[in-house]
Order: structure tokens, then sequence, then C-alpha cells
């Protein structure tokens, strides 16, 4: 453990080894010094403690002096704030250069268990990548990033992390006058495919070639020894994106914008922006109000999910050296995404393996939900629950179509005859959550952070942190969501 006086959000000089900062090593090709735009008056909104203590920070570290350092009015000793560029392609268009227009990394620390993570501010400022943005993230799109991704995290879903978020009464103009915040946000890296496909459509294959090789020397070791090392990251890749995405799927989240840019090259959710989890059962949803085509729907999320990492290896080619090459390297997407759904599937009926009769029912769930806009969450919870031991009316109960359900559950009974094995109901209670980051449960937490009420966000933190276990004085957060949040509209603007 690293003493309190250790930690690179103490005042006074940081040891060496405290920062790494390895991204910026790559040299100034990749990305430019940017020092934070300063943020009046900063206060607290929320933190995360859990992450805190990865981070091997001591129960006192909100400090006068770190919140400074987070709104971007102090430079921390050791640290060399940096935007990168990237490019990337938007709904399916090829964008251009684009790169972290309001997100700055502050370095990169080692935590006590011996992993590096990179520290970045998220709407600190602009920077030579803001184009025609400000630089600024408002506190509302700064509250679900932040609840999100810790949300996600407590699923088990790979994800960047947030520490917490800063506010300010600074005006930001979007639809209407709202107020600046920014996101502390981890992981351990923020490259995107999108930094692939800049070096690559720009021609610079050395640069290519060493954004590459940064890769798979930090984080994919495995492909370096393989015949074609680059080939081996994609695939690596490949099979990452598909498990990041059946992890999605199985738990009704949609991102809402899976353009390159916003894919992690090391298969974590990456920007929370549009992002909803489904309420009723809709795969067709169109959680961003500004994705008129429908691109990034859930049910579309594995194929976009795949169409991006054709993006990518089409930027690794240079390296590759061959298209069949790169193809049989995205090959395995074809078999590891529909394996990694039906394992995923499967463990919510509480079984440890997919097989046949498993998923014929939960294909057969599946589409009754989605006749019926059965609420996701709750239905698979209480499935769970009956699993466990809960009467089979409590499921009942949630469908109009009683002859369907019955069937369902009438094969359900039969399934250990089947497969040889008896559900779960451990296993499958650790697959369903009870409390899922509602839209409207951000809504109004979000409604009194603006009020500077930030006791819900906290709440609601304290719950995501730990969605399979139950919360009795937040119950309600489990139940049905209200009438009007079916109207809610979540819009691309943060
Ligand atoms: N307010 C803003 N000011 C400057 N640049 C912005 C702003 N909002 C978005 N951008 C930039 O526009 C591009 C696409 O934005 P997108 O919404 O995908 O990312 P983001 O939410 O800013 O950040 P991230 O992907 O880092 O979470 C990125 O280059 C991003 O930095
Ligand atoms: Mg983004």
């Amino acid at each position: 453990m690293l003493l309190s006086t250790d930690t690179f959000l103490a005042p006074g000089p940081a040891p060496e080894r405290l920062w790494l900062n390895r991204f910026a090593g790559l040299g100034p090709t990749f990305y430019s010094h940017v020092a934070a735009a300063p943020l009046r008056d900063p206060y607290w909104v929320a933190r995360s403690d859990a992450l805190a203590r990865d981070l091997g920070l001591p129960a006192d570290w909100a400090t006068p002096e770190a919140l400074q350092a987070l709104a971007g009015n102090t430079v921390l000793p050791g640290s060399v704030p940096l935007a990168s560029v990237y490019s990337g392609h938007q709904f399916g268009v090829w964008a251009g250069q684009l790169g972290d227009g309001r997100a700055l990394l502050l370095g990169e620390v080692q935590t006590p268990s011996g992993a590096s993570l990179e520290v970045q501010l998220k709407g600190a400022g602009l920077t030579p990548y803001s184009r025609m943005g400000d630089g600024r993230a408002v506190l509302r799109s700064s509250v679900r990033e932040f609840l999100c991704s810790e949300a996600m995290h407590g699923l088990g879903i790979p994800t960047t992390r947030a520490l917490c978020v800063v506010g300010s009464d600074q005006p930001v103009r979007r639809e209407e006058i709202e107020t600046a915040a920014i996101v502390t946000r981890t992981a351990p890296s923020f490259i995107r495919f999108g930094h692939f496909e800049h070096f690559s459509h720009g021609g610079d294959h050395d640069a290519l070639r060493q954004l590459a090789d940064f890769v798979i020397d930090h984080f994919y070791p495995d492909a370096r020894s393989a015949a074609n090392p680059y080939a081996a990251l994609l695939e690596a890749v490949t099979r990452r994106t598909a498990a990041m995405v059946a992890q999605w799927q199985a738990v009704g989240f949609t991102h809402g914008v899976m353009n390159t840019d916003n894919m992690s090259i090391l298969g974590l959710t990456v920007d929370y922006g549009p992002f909803q989890f489904l309420d009723g059962f809709d795969p067709n949803h169109i959680g961003n109000h500004s994705d008129h085509q429908g691109r990034y729907t859930y049910a579309r999320q594995p194929q976009i999910a795949h169409w991006n990492l054709f993006a990518l290896g089409q930027a690794l080619l240079p390296l590759i050296g061959d298209h069949d090459t790169a193809m049989a390297a995205l090959e395995p997407y074809k078999t590891a995404l529909p394996a990694e759904l039906d394992a995923r599937f499967a463990a919510k009926l509480g079984f440890a393996q997919a097989s046949a009769p498993v998923n014929a029912v939960v294909n057969a769930l599946l589409q009754l939900m989605a006749a019926e806009r059965t609420d996701f969450t709750i239905a698979w919870r209480t499935l769970a629950r009956h699993l466990a031991g809960a009467p089979a009316d409590t499921v009942q109960a949630l469908f109009h179509d009683r002859a369907a359900i019955d069937r369902i559950l009438l094969q359900l009974q039969e399934l250990p005859a089947q497969v040889g094995v008896r559900p779960d109901a451990d296993l499958a209670l650790k697959s369903n959550p009870a409390f899922i980051l509602r839209n409207y449960l951000g809504e109004q937490a979000i409604a009194l952070a603006k009020q500077k009420d930030f006791s819900m966000v906290q709440d609601l933190l304290t719950v995501l942190e730990r969605p399979f276990d139950e919360h009795p004085a937040h119950a309600a957060w489990a139940g049905f969501p209200p009438e009007w949040a079916d109207h809610i509209q979540i819009s691309c603007s943060s």
C-alpha cells in the first residue's frame, strides 16, 4: 500500500515512480501539450471511494488541493497534461481528424496492486482538437458519465472508470445555459480505434507502427510472438470487443454513439454520452435522438462493433501486410460474439454453459419480452429469484400472454433433464442485476444536482456499485420506472 504522502494527489514533489507517462513517451506526433483551462470556484459533486481505494488514495484524499487539481486549476507535480490526436468514422462516415477536444491526459499512475492507470480530466477546456467545441462538459453529462462508469464496473463490464465529478457555476452554452463540470476518469489506456485510423489514413505508417508496437508491448504482449503480431493484435481486440458487446447486450445497455473514435483498443466501454439501459425491452429503440437512421440501436450493436473492427483492420492493413490475413484476424468475431452472447444469457438462466436447449428458452423469452415490451431488468431479475425459490406467479405477473410465459416456464423446468444440470440460482442472481442506471433515475439525480443537492448522485453510486445485492433502503429504484421515463429524450449535447 502506498503511503498517503505518496499518492499522486498529494501536494509537494511527486516521487518519480508515481507518474509513468508512457503515452507521452510516444512523442509529439501523437499529442499536444495543453494546460487545463481554470474552472471557477470548483466544488465536489460526487466521488467514488471505491476507485480511490483502488488507486491507493487515502480515505481523506478529497482535499481542497485535490479539488483544485482535478478542476484543472493547478498542475499535479509529475503530471504532464496532454491531449491526443485521433480520427474516426462517425455514424459510418469518415470524419477526419478529431482528438481529445475536451479531455486531458494528466499522466499514468501506479496503483497498489501494481497496475497502472491513465488519469484524464474530461471537460478541462480547449485543446488543438476542440474544433467547434468549447472544451467543456456540463454537469448533466458528467453526472451521467460518472454514474454509468461505476455502474458498468459494478456489473463486471470492462469500462473506463470515474473517480469524481467537480462542478462549478461557470456557465456553459448548450441548448440552454448549463454549468460546467469535469469528470476525472481512469483507464489502463484511452487509446481508441480512431488513433490507428488517424495515422493510417494520414499515411504516416511509422507512427502507425509505433502506436501498434506500444499497444502490443504494454497491453497485448502475447501478440508479439505471433507470426504476424499486428494481425494477432487485431484478433485479440476482436475477441475483447466481442466479449464487451455481449456483456452490453446481456444487461440491456445501449451505448448510443459507437463511432470508431469511441471504441477502446482494450475493449473497454468508453464515452458515456447518449447511452441508455433499456427499460421495456425494445431491441430497436433509438437511444440517441441525434441517431436519425437508428444505426446504434441495441439490436444493431453486435454488427456495428464488427463494422468498427473492420475499420480498425483497414487501418492496420499497412502493418498486417495483406488483406486475407487481416480478414482472417476479424473472422473469430463471427463465432466469438454468438458464443459470448450465448454464455451470458445462459448464465442469466443459471447455466454455466450454453447449449441448444438453453438458447431456445432464452430466445423464446427475449421474443416474448420484445413483443410485450416487458421491463428487461425486472423480468430477468424476477426469473432469477424464481430460480432461487420465488413462486412462478411473480414471473407470470410480468406478462400479458399467459399461455406464452407458461410455455416458457415449462420449457425451463424441462431443461435440467435435457442438459443434465440444474440451474444455479446464485449464478442467475449474480448475472441479473436488480439495479441499473435507469434514465429516469439519472434525470432525478441530475435535477437535484443542478440545485446543488448531490445526495442522490452519491446514493445511486452506492447502489450501482453493488447492483446484484438487495438495497432495501432504495428498493424503489429496482422497481418499474414511472410513466414519464418513456418520454425522456437523451440528446447528444454534452
Ligand atoms: N464540448 C466540446 N468541446 C470540444 N470538443 C468536443 C466537445 N464535445 C465533443 N468534442 C469532440 O468531438 C469529438 C466527438 O465527441 P464525442 O462526443 O464522441 O466525445 P466526447 O464525449 O467529448 O469524449 P470521449 O470520447 O473522450 O468520452 C471528440 O473529438 C471530442 O473531443
Ligand atoms: Mg467520444
